[in-house]
């Protein structure tokens, strides 16, 4: 296990590409994704970050649910502006049900020669050790782990009394801790797992949210980049 809060470790000229995955189902894609996604860039020097939308997440249940058109649209438009970030669509093509393993497995004949990391909220993260053939996935990437408060319902599992780094809340707990856990059940698995934190300020956005505004008529300026705010009020998406 690995841990460090280096900005843009240094890389040798004969070590491989780094590139990094941030898989999702972008439903839609919000500025926690970007922030996370520019962070990783920077603080460990990534050449390139492949963002890979669900083509149909059998893991997730949303009633709302958009297209992979719609969700890959607003997805392109957000990230058109960044030249380090390349949109990918492999999963639409791969025989289904589609897991990260697979998509990595294919991303890796797609890119040969390079290192990889994979970009994941702390709440993915945390269900790492469930995910389908981890054991071929989880050591073959560096897991870097954007920080995020955990839902309601999951706060007693982790919480830690006297660790708290928000000692103000009923349960606090202690990001690296939680990550250290999940890096301990995967060693009982004799799997090495090499994982970093992203540093950045928690953001309490998720998909759900923009989804929910939409339905109550609010505004989501500010919580989405400008380009996929025009594409939801353009399409209606999400009102009901
Ligand atoms: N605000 C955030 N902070 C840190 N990580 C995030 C944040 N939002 C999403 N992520 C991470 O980005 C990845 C893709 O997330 P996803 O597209 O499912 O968005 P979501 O906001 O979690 O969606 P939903 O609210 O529908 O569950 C996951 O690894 C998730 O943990
Ligand atoms: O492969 C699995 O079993 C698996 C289970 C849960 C999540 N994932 C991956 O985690 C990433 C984020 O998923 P989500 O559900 O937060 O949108 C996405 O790339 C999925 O492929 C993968």
């Amino acid at each position: 296990m690995a841990q460090n809060g280096n900005f843009c470790l240094a890389r040798s000229p004969h070590s491989t590409l780094p590139l990094a995955i941030l898989g999702g189902t972008f439903n839609p894609v919000h500025v926690g994704h970007l922030l996370m996604a520019e962070t990783a860039l920077q603080q460990f020097a990534l050449e390139q970050i492949l963002w890979v939308p669900s083509y149909c997440p059998v893991y997730k249940s949303a009633p709302d649910l958009l297209s992979f058109e719609h969700r890959t649209e607003m997805l392109r438009r957000a990230i058109a502006s960044h030249p380090q970030f390349i949109l990918s669509t492999i999963e639409q093509t791969q025989p289904h049900p589609v897991y990260a393993v697979d998509t990595f497995l294919a991303l890796q004949s797609q890119y040969p020669d390079c290192s990889w990391s994979w970009i994941l909220g702390l709440d993915a993260f945390r269900s790492l050790p469930r995910w389908y053939h981890y054991q071929e996935l989880v050591p073959r990437c560096r897991w870097l782990v954007a920080p995020r408060w955990p839902q309601a319902d999951q706060l007693e599992e982790i919480a830690e009394p006297n660790v708290g780094e928000r000692s103000s809340q009923p349960h606090p707990f202690s990001l690296s801790a939680t990550c250290q856990q999940v890096a301990k059940q995967l060693a009982q698995a004799s799997i090495n797992l090499t994982w970093h934190l992203l540093d950045m300020p928690r953001l309490d956005i998720s998909s759900s949210l923009i989804r929910r505004y939409c339905r109550d008529r609010r505004s989501i300026r500010y919580l989405v980049p400008e380009p996929v705010r025009l594409y939801i009020h353009e399409h209606q998406l999400y009102q009901n």
